[in-house]
């Protein structure tokens, strides 16, 4: 909590504190009112109260009530005005932090991640901190100043109850630990049930046809039941817990009466004085019966707090670079290994030694997992390489600021975001500036202006959100055509490896070889009869370059590429590479 304090904004502490404030006057008004009230039933009980008097007592609580109204919406207004700038400025320093993060960050789950912190853990900050906390410090402040009354009153009575309330507050703590325990078990259990959920609905199509097969469904009905017992003891011991902990608040109030009764009876106390020490008990416990709501509003706030927290000190890219973008595209990967994770050492790259010359064409070829990706993803600077430099230009691409050297490459993936609006609009992302016969043409070359046409408003045609609505051809050419605009030097192409239907086929090729025309390119090739043509394939395996040339001289080598190319009517992902590499050395011993 005092972390969370801490990170508050001297202009937001100072709201809270008049929140605070303002809320503290709302109770002592209501306990003053209370206490004028009382007086008046006294007053007539005693006959001390004239038709001339009960004018000033009704004045009075006039005057409180006016107070408790007026500090309700001045109390409301500066702690919204607390909350907003709070909300207001998380939201902005995650999204500067945000702007820092290297584009290996924004995985999906990372994206998940970032969208509910922003909606939820925010907004749970703003109702907790902002509100719940200033009116429970209020509360806080005013059981202190009643608790002083109260001593001030009659100091033996008050001991009794703070006696009371002590033994209270003792079952309340060591009853929490056996609470968080069975906690800490029950979100572990829903986080198996949830799983199994989740793969049970993913897997249904496999499971109807494995009708007889109830392995995944007998696995989901024992989590739930799992679920059900740990929730039933985190019940039953929070119901345990608590209960004992508002028995005793209760217990130290009717010592209170049986304590004051005999002071009463003993000349020491007054009725008077007596009544007024009870009710204002009420008053001062009022925080403690409300203690299981704060303990829930501090575990839920520290959660999201975590969270918040997870992002804002997640590495940023370093990002230092003041170089401008070189004029020559040509890149070199110089010496490049790289490990995901350092600790266990195993490679994703080991020593990679490739030049690109600027408006070349080089393919990376390899099975699955030889590392394709980590090297594109090394260029984008995902990761930083553990040794060696990747230069552009002969400069070092850590020495160029991150926004040029990304506003340099464009990457066409596999599955192109589009956004939902207009097809135009969703052009314009690769370059605002760009007039309409320059989109035009850019869509042309792209091979997908025929079709732009042929849609019921052309290029105002609305897209759905991710493209809905375009076929997986349509969107990639649609995302040339966004990286024709761009007009960057250095393309990255994620190849294709969903089955598309040879017209497409034949488009995207097109619309390519007009991408690539005078750029430097670098594509992950899964298909090897699109690429055939390239200046130059590398063909990595377990992270090492192990062959490179052009098609006819890795072909003649007979080495992985040609097995490969002779294996390629198949998934080249998924066959037997050491038994293609023997067919196809067995097929050149017969041949030779
Ligand atoms: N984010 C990651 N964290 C840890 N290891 C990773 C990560 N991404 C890839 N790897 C590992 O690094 C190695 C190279 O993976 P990479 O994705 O570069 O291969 P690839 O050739 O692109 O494979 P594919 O053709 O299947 O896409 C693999 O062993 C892979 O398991």
């Amino acid at each position: 909590m005092l972390a969370l304090l801490r990170s508050l904004q001297a202009r937001e502490l100072r709201l809270m504190t008049g929140a605070i404030i303002t809320f503290s006057i709302i109770d002592l008004a209501g306990a003053a009112a209370i206490f004028t009230l009382l007086y008046m039933v006294f007053g007539v009980v005693n006959g001390t109260i004239t038709h001339n008097t009960i004018g000033s007592y009704w004045l009075g609580l006039a005057v409180l009530l006016f107070i408790q109204a007026g500090a309700t919406t001045l109390g409301d207004l500066i702690s919204h005005e607390a909350g907003y700038s709070l909300v207001g400025r998380l939201r902005e320093s995650i999204a500067l932090r945000l702007q820092q993060f290297s584009l290996a960050f924004y995985t999906k789950e990372q994206l998940g991640e970032v969208s509910s912190v922003v909606h939820k853990d925010v907004d749970t900050m703003e109702m907790v901190v902002a509100h719940l906390w200033t009116r429970m410090f209020a509360n806080i402040l005013v059981s202190i100043i009643l608790g002083s009354y109260l001593f001030y009153t009659h100091w033996q009575l008050a001991l009794v109850m703070a006696a009371g309330v002590s033994l209270a507050l003792a079952v309340l703590i060591a009853g929490t630990r056996r609470r968080q325990q069975a906690h800490a078990v029950n979100r572990a259990d829903n986080i198996v049930m949830l799983g199994y959920f989740l793969e049970f609905v993913k897997g249904m199509p496999i499971l109807k046809s494995y009708k007889k097969n109830d392995l995944l469904q007998r696995r989901l009905n024992a989590a739930v039941k799992q679920f059900e017992l740990s929730s039933t003891r985190l019940a039953n011991a929070v119901a345990l817990v608590l209960g004992h902990y508002f028995g005793w608040l209760e217990i130290s109030l009717a010592l209170v009466v049986t304590g004051g009764a005999y002071f009463v009876l003993g000349n020491e106390l007054t009725v008077v004085e007596f009544i007024l020490f009870v009710v204002m008990s009420k008053e001062f416990l009022k925080p403690f019966f409300a203690a299981e709501s704060y303990y829930l509003n501090y575990i839920v706030v520290t959660n999201s707090y975590q969270r918040i927290q997870r992002i804002m000190t997640s590495p940023v890219l370093p990002d230092t670079g003041s170089k401008g973008f070189p004029a020559s595209s040509d890149i070199t990967f110089e010496n490049i290994s790289f490990a995901y994770d350092r600790q266990n050492n195993r490679e994703a790259l080991s020593k990679i030694n490739i030049s690109l010359p600027a408006g070349s064409m080089t393919a990376l070829v390899g099975p699955s997992g030889s590392g394709k990706t980590t090297l594109t993803n090394l260029l984008l600077r995902f990761y930083d390489p553990d040794d060696g430099h990747i230069r552009i230009g002969g400069v070092d691409i850590r020495d160029i600021p991150y926004d040029t050297l990304l506003s340099h490459i464009t990457v066409v993936m596999q599955d192109t975001f589009l956004f939902s609006g207009a097809i135009y609009e969703n052009l314009l992302m690769g370059n605002q500036e760009a007039i309409e016969t320059q989109v035009i043409i850019a869509a042309q070359q792209a091979m997908i202006h025929e079709e732009i046409m042929a849609l019921p408003a052309d290029y105002n045609t609305v897209i759905g959100e991710g493209g809905a609505g375009l076929s997986g051809g349509q969107r990639q050419r649609l995302a040339i055509a966004r990286a024709i605009l761009k007009g960057a030097e250095i393309i990255i192409l994620d190849e294709a490896t969903s089955n598309i239907d040879p017209i497409n086929e034949h488009c995207i090729q097109q619309a390519i070889s007009n991408l690539a025309r005078n750029r430097t390119v670098l594509v992950i090739a899964h298909h090897l009869r699109t690429i055939k043509n390239a200046d130059q394939i590398i063909v990595l395996e377990n992270g090492v370059v192990v062959e490179a040339g052009n098609h006819t001289t890795l072909l003649g080598n007979g080495q992985l590429y040609a097995a490969l190319w002779n294996a390629q009517g198949r998934d080249i992902k998924n066959i037997n590479l050491e038994n293609s590499r023997r067919m196809d050395l067995s097929k050149q011993g017969s041949t030779a």
